[in-house]
């Protein structure tokens, strides 16, 4: 994984492609983020899920209910126990989001080129001519001409069982459409987006708050996928919302930016939130299917340079129901590695696919392989001219780490970090080999009890392209003010061992604080 010699920019000997990899006892820098449901929630599959490198569970809130979702989270902590993989826990509200309400299952077959109903009157039955809606206000967003969408819940926009509809009149609280392409629409939850328009909701809805302070709170939830994020007011008020919430004022929000608004507003909503997640299944109907790629490269590098998390969605919706990707959508995996994303979010392929084992399986091979040729020279000139000088002390040292960890050929970077910020500093300069990041407790008090931080610290990293955490043990001194304190740098040096990242003869590149100074240093281990 470390010592690649391979760059894209240089020519490649083409038979070198086919040289097998070696053999990694790591999975890859970047993470996997895995939407759990049923085809995701035993014990086994979970268990599995985690051996192949998912290290974040997302629990979507836009279907099912909280005791369902509190029974696959048991199963996720049983599988958490059994493997001794740590998996950082995900909430994603609804939101603004218009639902197709189908009370009776039925499937409902629509033939093109004939007119179809939409009403907010969800005492009607959904019929080939009438979908009720979960929203009254969609009458008053379009006009003649707008563009509607329904597809099947986490939808890949081309499938017989997505439709998209023409408004050609609207009365009252109804809008009539003409339906475009003949399609049955199986199931119970269908999600209906118009077309750049604004849909006057709030980004929190009531449900979503319901939600948050009741199963959130109880399972101390890392992060908060925030749909539809807008504007950056969206993660101010939600923010405002966890911080009244004990200890959710930890979670991380994820903004997801799923339409035109959030798009337009991306700088700002940046500089809110604590990351990103590239909704391309929404954002792939909002925008023209030209302009995909150029959001993404542009979100990403401007995630990059804020060195926040970017996580891309939709990646390899064939797997749902195959077990190999087409070619496509493996090399659109690689392209989103090679653009510099943290994180690969999995949606139907694992909650309602055949096979969500080999599909994370399958994305973490190819994410190995892109980040071998990954030109982290050029990125790491790239962030150093953006960051400018002088540069902050921590991220001299953070970056200074990087760099000597590269020109020694270091196998890991080990370093020590409270708040989870030099972590992630050092994850910022997109380090070629692995960071174990080692959380050092802080006890801390409400004058009621005592409690230790750390524990959202290290699982937040998770998410970071690069960082492995490790807890630290609390007994160990946190304010370590001499270099002789290495008791916790053996364990974490005992810890890469056992995973087989260190190896005897290897260096190490330690970042640390000592009392009110930082000091990168190297190690050469001997056995
Ligand atoms: N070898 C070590 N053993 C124990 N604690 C250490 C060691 N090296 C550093 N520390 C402690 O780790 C903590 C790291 O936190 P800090 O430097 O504030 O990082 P951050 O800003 O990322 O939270 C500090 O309290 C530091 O004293
Ligand atoms: C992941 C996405 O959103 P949802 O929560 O609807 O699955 C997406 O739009 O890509
Ligand atoms: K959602
Ligand atoms: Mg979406």
């Amino acid at each position: 994984m470390h010592c690649s010699s391979l760059l894209l920019e240089e020519p490649i000997r083409m038979s070198s492609i086919l040289e097998p990899s070696k053999p990694s006892f790591f999975p890859a820098m970047t993470k996997i983020v895995g939407t759990l449901g049923q085809k995701s929630r035993s014990v086994d599959t979970i268990a599995r899920c985690l051996d192949s490198g998912m290290s974040v569970a997302r629990f979507d809130f836009s279907w099912g209910d909280r005791e369902y979702h509190q029974e696959t989270l048991e199963n996720l902590k049983a599988a958490i126990k059994s493997t001794k993989k740590l998996c950082a826990v995900m909430l994603d509200t609804v939101g603004p989001e218009l639902q197709v309400v189908n009370k009776t299952e039925r499937p409902i077959s629509l033939q093109a080129e004939t007119l179809v109903v939409l009403t907010p009157d969800q005492n009607k039955e959904a019929t080939s001519n009438l979908l009720p809606l979960n929203f009254n206000g969609l009458s008053k967003a379009v006009k003649q001409g707008d563009t509607i969408f329904i597809g099947q819940y986490l939808f890949t926009g081309s499938e017989t069982t997505s439709v998209w509809l023409e408004v050609t009149e609207v009365h009252g609280d109804d809008v009539t459409c003409l339906i475009k392409n003949s399609a049955t629409l199986a199931g119970s939850l269908y999600t209906l987006h118009v077309s750049q328009i604004r849909i006057d909701l709030p980004t929190l809805t009531d449900k979503d708050k319901e939600v948050i302070s009741t199963w959130g709170l109880q399972n101390n939830i890392d992060f908060l996928s925030l749909s539809y994020t807008r504007h950056a007011e969206d993660i101010c008020h939600a923010r405002e919302f966890l911080s009244k919430l004990g200890d959710l004022k930890q979670t991380q929000i994820f903004a997801k930016i799923e339409n035109i608004e959030g798009l337009t507003h991306f700088d700002e909503i940046l500089r809110e939130a604590d990351g990103i997640i590239l909704s391309r299944g929404n954002l792939g109907i909002d925008l023209p299917p030209e302009k995909v790629f150029l959001f993404q490269k542009a979100a990403i590098y401007k995630c990059n340079v804020a060195g926040k998390p970017a996580v891309v969605t939709r990646v390899v919706d064939t797997m749902t129901d195959n077990l190999r990707p087409t070619r496509a959508e493996a090399t659109d995996v690689a392209n989103a590695v090679l653009d510099g994303s943290d994180a690969i979010l999995l949606g139907a392929e694992t909650l309602r696919g055949l096979y969500p084992v080999d599909t994370i399986s399958t994305v973490g091979k190819i994410c190995a392989e892109a980040e071998k040729v990954f030109n982290q020279d050029l990125y790491f000139k790239k962030t150093v001219k953006y960051v400018g000088e002088p540069m902050s002390h921590l991220e001299s040292i953070a970056s200074s780490a990087v760099r000597a960890a590269i020109k020694v050929k270091a196998s890991v970077i080990i370093c020590f970090t409270s708040s989870g910020r030099t972590a992630r500093l050092i994850a910022k300069y997109r380090p070629t080999m692995p960071v174990i990041s080692v959380v050092i407790p802080q006890l801390k008090t409400n004058q009621l009890r005592w409690t230790f931080t750390g524990a959202f610290e290290a699982r937040q990293s998770l998410i970071v392209r690069g960082l492995f955490p490790m807890l630290a043990d609390p007994r160990h001194p946190a304010e370590s003010t001499s270099g002789t304190n290495e008791s916790i740098l053996k364990v974490a040096l005992d810890h890469g061992k056992a995973f087989g990242i260190i190896k005897p003869h290897d260096r190490v590149v330690v970042c640390q604080k000592l009392g009110d100074s930082s000091v990168v240093k190297i190690i050469e281990l001997e056995d």
